[in-house]
């Protein structure tokens, strides 16, 4: 399509005039493809499934077909820009607070543009924690919105009440539609639906509905239109003013190839996406402490850390201050999970990096879209633990992804190196609970490789496990199912990753923590004593009969019953609901636990040999 062809007075559908207005007046001089193509069928009589690329301009696609169908049914001639009571006219879902948030925020950027002699369009942002349902019933009954902006959770729970009245909806949207209809969300979305009255207009959006399949087809929409755009260089999935480049790295030097290169690039702001929350907040805290003792310029570089286990608020908070970060001498980075990698816009984002690959291609293809938006310049990278990792090139230029080479050269950043690890340690021994999360980003890590789409490329068998341990900074390689795949002759003695210590004496900081566990272990140091005096005791009184007792056979069985004991509560461990990784890792931990539980309930000694 051709510059001119989309000058807005080239749309194919005669919008209200004040929309018209509000294009210009917020100095969106020409359409983007996307617009052109789904405005003229939207804001007619045709159901659409749109997909085009990360930041081409696909919430004002829907958003003015929403605003036009909305002010047309509030201005009929005879309805006095009346609704009945209880009733809406538009639904916008959305998988995530952050991107309601968004939408909520675009839609009110455009009605600031309604003429004073118009009925005022006015929109509610539904959305898990923010308000209680009560609070947002309340909000809807006072303020009479007529666009609800939602999660699907919040808006299930507030379509339950009978407040609530669907019959009058013109248009509902379901942005991230691919995300909107996969497990995650799929039931809540279909009954949403289900409260849906039939006549109305029904948008899919996305990036990514490729993947979809026939699931975007049971939405209830009659024909629906497809409409697709791709970047201009033949093919390709990503925008063309987005460079996307990988990084091949020794698995412990990962963070330092990170660090070198947010040190190295010029930008304004970077996102790094990490695989899980726990691993956001153990490397945001590590960082900061990086910073604190000047191992890291901290005026240059600022930190912000964000992921799906904070609570609404200060999530939005973060993410707002990010938003508003100052660009005037230094660099903003976002430390996030994939909470943040669809839909959000953020201006100024220059650079993303990808700690690994994602578990889902379509994900990559969020994730780097963050930048490189609305034909503004950008760069991705993914970096990629070298060996069998490199295959990822191949398996995304299937999906039209090219990726070029980058790398950095480590060698003049030795002395970095040994700076950054004496200092991680130093943090990590400083307290207890450091070590713990450690322990724990890392155990979520190797669960989260374990579901990659790509499981040939990613295979549990070909990780470097004590490069990865050493990047994650801990003492010891926690005791996994996984550590059978450790060559034998490269396993440290009992997995320890650098200088021994002393377990025992390694010690919370938080005071109330560390009496608990000094209670705890000497609980333990005295059981042990008076078992230890029992079992001699037992013998002492069988010594009569002892020789039948011990036999080589019986001693086998009881091993093999330990193994089998051993093997079910690593099995266990590893199979605990692991949607993210908040959950006991060490299985020695585990079993300590269980001791003392089966202690408690008088049925001790099944696990005192472990
Ligand atoms: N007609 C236009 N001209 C110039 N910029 C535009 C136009 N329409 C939208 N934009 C800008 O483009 C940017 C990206 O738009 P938007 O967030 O809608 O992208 P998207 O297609 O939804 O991307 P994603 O798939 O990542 O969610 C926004 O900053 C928006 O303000």
């Amino acid at each position: 399509m051709s510059t001119s062809s989309l000058a807005w007075e080239n749309l194919t559908y005669d919008l209200q005039p004040w929309i018209k207005e509000m294009v210009k007046s917020m100095g969106f001089t020409s359409m983007t493809p996307v617009q052109a193509a789904t405005i003229p069928l939207f804001c007619g009589n045709k159901d659409v499934v749109v997909e085009a690329m990360t930041g081409s301009g696909k919430t004002m696609a829907f958003g003015i077909p929403v605003l036009e169908k909305v002010s047309r049914y509030l201005q009929q001639p005879g309805s006095d820009g009346v609704v009945k009571k209880g009733h809406m006219l538009g639904i916008v879902l959305a998988p995530t607070r952050e991107l309601a948030n968004q939408i909520n925020q675009v839609f009110q950027g455009m009605l600031q543009f309604q003429p004073a002699d118009h009925v005022q369009i006015r929109t509610q942002l539904l959305v898990g924690s923010l308000a209680s349902v009560r609070e947002d019933l309340n909000t809807y009954v006072s303020e009479k919105p007529h666009i609800l902006i939602a999660t699907p959770g919040r808006m299930l729970d507030f379509l339950s009440s009978n407040l609530v009245r669907t019959p009058s909806l013109e248009i509902l949207v379901l942005d991230e539609a691919d995300k909107l209809l996969d497990v995650s969300f799929e039931m809540d979305v279909r009954a949403i639906i289900r409260q849906l009255p039939r006549q109305r207009r029904t948008g899919l959006f996305s990036a990514t509905l490729s993947s979809a399949g026939d699931t975007i087809f049971k939405t209830g929409m009659t024909n629906p239109v497809r409409i697709s755009v791709k970047a201009q260089k033949s093919g390709q999935a990503m925008p063309s003013s987005l460079g996307i480049s990988y990084l091949v790295t020794k698995p412990e030097q990962k963070l330092l190839n990170l660090l070198v290169l947010l040190n190295n690039y010029h930008y304004k702001k970077a996102i790094v996406y990490f695989p899980t929350c726990t691993g956001v907040t153990y490397f945001y805290n590590m960082i900061q402490n990086l910073v604190k003792n000047r191992v890291l310029d901290g005026e240059d570089l600022k930190f912000f850390s964000l992921h799906g286990k904070l609570q609404a608020k200060p999530r939005i908070k973060t993410l707002n201050a990010f938003t508003d970060a100052s660009a005037s001498g230094g660099k903003s980075i976002l430390m996030t999970t994939d909470v943040a990698a669809r839909g959000i816009d953020i201006p100024d984002v220059e650079l993303v990096i990808q700690m690994d690959a994602p578990t889902d291609p379509d994900v990559f293809l969020h994730r780097c879209g963050r930048t490189g938006r609305a034909n503004k310049v950008g760069k991705a990278i993914v970096l990629l633990n070298e060996g069998r990792e490199e295959d990822y090139l191949s398996f995304m230029e299937v999906r039209h992804v090219e990726m070029s080479e980058t790398s950095v050269d480590l060698s003049q950043y030795s002395e970095f190196f040994e700076r950054i690890t004496a200092r991680v340690r130093k943090w990590i021994l400083g307290d207890r609970a450091r070590h713990e999360l450690g322990v724990k980003s890392f155990v979520g890590f190797v669960r989260y490789y374990s579901k990659h789409q790509a499981s040939s490329i990613f295979r549990l068998q070909s990780l470097d496990y004590l490069g990865l341990a050493k990047m994650y900074g801990l003492m010891r390689l926690p005791k996994m199912p996984e550590s059978r795949y450790v060559p034998q002759e490269l396993m440290p003695e009992e997995g320890w990753l650098g200088e021994k210590i002393d377990m025992d004496a390694y010690a919370y900081k938080d005071v109330q923590k560390e009496k608990s566990r000094l209670d705890t272990l000497e609980t333990e140091k005295q059981r042990r004593l008076e078992q230890s005096a029992k079992r001699k005791e037992f013998k002492h009184n069988n010594t009569a009969w002892s020789d039948k007792t011990d036999t080589k056979e019986g001693k086998a069985v009881r091993r093999e019953k330990m193994k089998r004991k051993r093997e079910a509560i690593q099995k266990q461990i590893m199979e605990e609901p692991s949607d993210d990784e908040d959950q006991v890792v060490d299985w020695k931990d585990m079993v300590r636990a269980n001791k003392k539980k089966k202690s408690d309930s008088g049925m001790q000694g099944s696990f005192d040999d472990l």
